[in-house]
């Protein structure tokens, strides 16, 4: 099935996100997100109020990699360089503008670390521990802290959908459980990496708050 989410291809596109010179370069880390919101997409419409969320995101990000600055949008780095430089980001108060790269980046940073969390709570959760435990524990642990009461049970709520943890390993498309714990293994360094240099840069420009 050529849409089939793969936790290969998302590995790969965070694996290729980080360059020698440290750099995330913002076509594969907007593809890693792409091929994660597949797999949300096939969770069910329970969750579409979340990926419609992060969908918006990307297409926000898709399309000043796409418009007339693209060489600006090569990676995270020349991206802050020239929205700074430019006055383009809105540090004060959300200006009614079009939402800048750094402030949807940042939503989508602060997702990435509820993601490795949860990666990290699957990986190494007994068989028999629930999904949806952990992923309560891991969006609490993260991006609960940014989002409205309402949001929040709103999520919890979906979260609750999760399949079994054995289920769910399986769903990945990876072959067997195992296999797929393997494969977090292998992923999870790549993406704490992305994440890493990610607030290290952000907060390097005070860019962790942006509203
Ligand atoms: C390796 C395979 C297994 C894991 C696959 C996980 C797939 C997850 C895919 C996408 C994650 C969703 C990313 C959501 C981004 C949310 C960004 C955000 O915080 N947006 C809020 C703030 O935006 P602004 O208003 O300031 O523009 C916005 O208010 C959010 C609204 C929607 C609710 C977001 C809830 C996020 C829960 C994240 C957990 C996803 C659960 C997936 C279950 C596996």
């Amino acid at each position: 099935m050529a849409d089939a989410f793969s936790l290969r291809e998302v590995l790969a596109a965070f694996q290729t996100c980080v360059t020698e010179r440290r750099e995330v370069l913002l076509g594969p880390y907007l593809s890693g997100w792409r091929g994660l919101i597949r797999f949300l997409h096939s969770l069910g419409a329970i969750f579409s109020f979340i990926s419609k969320d992060a969908v918006a995101k990307v297409q926000i990000m898709e399309s000043y990699c796409d418009g007339e600055q693209r060489d600006k949008y090569v990676s995270l780095q020349s991206m802050v360089e020239y929205e700074l430089a430019n006055g383009l980001v809105g540090v004060q108060k959300r200006s009614g503008g079009p939402d800048s790269g750094c402030r949807t980046v940042l939503r989508l940073h602060r997702a990435l670390r509820w993601l490795q969390l949860f990666l990290e709570g699957l990986r190494t959760g007994r068989e028999d521990s629930r999904t949806s435990v952990i992923c309560t524990d891991s969006y609490n642990a993260s991006l609960a802290t940014y989002h409205p009461w309402v949001v929040r049970k709103a999520a919890t709520v979906a979260f609750c959908a999760l399949p079994p943890r054995n289920a769910f390993l399986e769903i990945m498309n990876v072959g067997t459980p195992e296999e797929a714990v393997a494969m977090l293994g292998e992923a999870l360094p790549y993406i704490c990496d992305v994440y890493g240099i990610t607030q290290e840069l952000f907060a390097q420009h005070k860019l962790l708050d942006l509203p």
